[in-house]
């Protein structure tokens, strides 16, 4: 049976023929080399964050006072690293979380269907951002038979938000996800002080061009006048949703509803108590909020009020052993964000393959290490807070 730890046999087997990885399989590594790949106004968005960045580093940061308890003499010789979720069998509890300048992240501005290629050969579910330079539908036939899910920015504009939704449902996508955190952009120095902000320059705005009910609020399509369908894009994006736009959200899919960001238990409580099929608990990886607790210390409140209902993860998980501490506290599914954006900028669908790959065989090897074959075992061993 073959394991995603064995990725780490074929480095050291490669390492024999004198082949080292071309893509490092570290964070802080990959980090350093993006940086010097990529334009500095695709860095500045992809790498920063709201206000001084203090919630951003701390949701990595916070990971470090979470660890794991090691069991010995059971067997992990086989570790099955599966998860039901929405009533299919996924074969990893990851997966990639939506990223709304993956598009802008390839020389080729097809970034986003390289994060779907990179889905297709690891198996790995994408999270397919509104924000997009390819349209939901050319992302979701790119998936293969890997399922995907659509993340969706809720237009002011009902026409809009009702199209996109039902897009995503005829796509094929297994659940809309609904984010919370992002009707206004939170205040983020590294873009201000460049005076950049990529969707204003027409970057990832095709699932919008595309739309037969956005291109009924222009005067002329997107393709003769460009300004114009950016402003009208700016003055649609962000709804300010409340818990009263629950029932038409649930009107509008028989797909499972995810709400993502929220991070207090009373809200996940809310949440599904109004018919939400999934809490998110995430904080935007510190781009929105800033002077908010890591992402990771809230988890364990929210999965303790979410019941039954799965519990999604993300915001500075940044290794393997991540992976397992968020598995630990309870959540179900692990997204990432940056980092497997940075392989898609150092080395397209490969790259980003490359580090979903380095994070499954760490988890892997730390589930076979510590006693865990199983991620009800990884759950049932939790993780100890050890220090502040
Ligand atoms: C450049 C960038 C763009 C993002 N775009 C979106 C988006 O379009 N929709 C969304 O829900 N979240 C978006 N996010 C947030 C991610 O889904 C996720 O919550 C965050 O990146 C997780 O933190 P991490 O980067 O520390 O892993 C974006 C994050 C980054 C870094
Ligand atoms: O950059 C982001 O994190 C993001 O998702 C976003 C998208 C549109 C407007 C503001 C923020």
């Amino acid at each position: 049976m073959a394991h995603y730890g064995d990725f780490q046999n074929a480095i050291y087997g490669a390492g024999l023929r004198g082949v080292v990885p071309t893509l490092p399989v570290d964070f802080a590594t990959l980090e350093q080399r993006a940086r010097a790949a990529l334009p500095p106004a695709v860095l500045s968005y992809l790498q920063g964050g709201c206000g001084d960045e203090f919630t951003q580093d701390e949701n990595a940061r916070a990971f470090r006072h979470w660890g794991l308890t090691p069991r010995m003499m059971v067997d992990c010789s086989r570790r099955n690293l599966s998860i039901d979720l929405f009533g299919m069998t996924l074969p990893t509890p990851l997966f990639m979380a939506p990223v709304g300048i993956n598009g802008i992240c390839t020389q080729d501005q097809h970034g986003d269907l390289a994060a779907a290629r990179a889905s297709a050969i690891t198996g790995v579910p994408l999270m397919a951002s509104t924000l997009s330079n390819d349209p939901l539908e050319t992302v979701a036939e790119t998936l293969g038979d890997t399922p995907g899910f659509f993340q969706l920015y809720t237009p002011k504009d009902v026409g809009v938000a009702e199209s996109l939704v039902h897009r995503a449902e005829a796509a094929g996508y297994k659940a809309i996800v609904v984010t919370l955190d992002t009707w206004v952009t939170g205040w983020r120095p590294r873009d201000l002080n460049a005076a950049n902000f990529p969707q204003l320059r027409g970057h990832v705005l095709m699932n919008y061009f595309s739309d037969p009910a956005f291109r009924k609020l222009l005067a002329k399509p997107p393709e003769e006048d460009p300004a114009a369908a950016i402003g009208a894009w700016a003055a649609t994006f962000g709804r300010v949703l409340t818990w009263a736009d629950m029932p038409w959200l649930r009107s509008l899919t028989k797909l499972p509803i995810v709400l993502k960001g929220i991070c207090y238990p009373d809200d996940a409580r809310r949440a599904i108590d109004e018919g939400a099929d999934g809490i998110y608990c995430s904080n935007h990886g510190g781009r929105q909020a800033n002077g908010g607790i890591a992402a990771i210390d809230m988890l364990p409140g929210v999965v303790a009020a979410s019941g039954s209902t799965p519990v999604l993860f993300d915001s500075g998980v940044r290794s393997g052993t991540d992976v397992v501490k968020a598995l630990a506290l309870g959540a179900t599914a692990i997204g990432v964000g940056r980092p497997y954006t940075y392989g898609l900028a150092l080395d397209g669908a490969a790259g980003a393959a490359h580090v979903l790959k380095c994070l499954l065989a760490e988890a892997d090897l730390l589930m076979a290490v510590n006693g865990y074959p199983t991620i009800a075992d990884v759950r049932a061993a939790g993780a100890v807070r050890q220090h502040p």
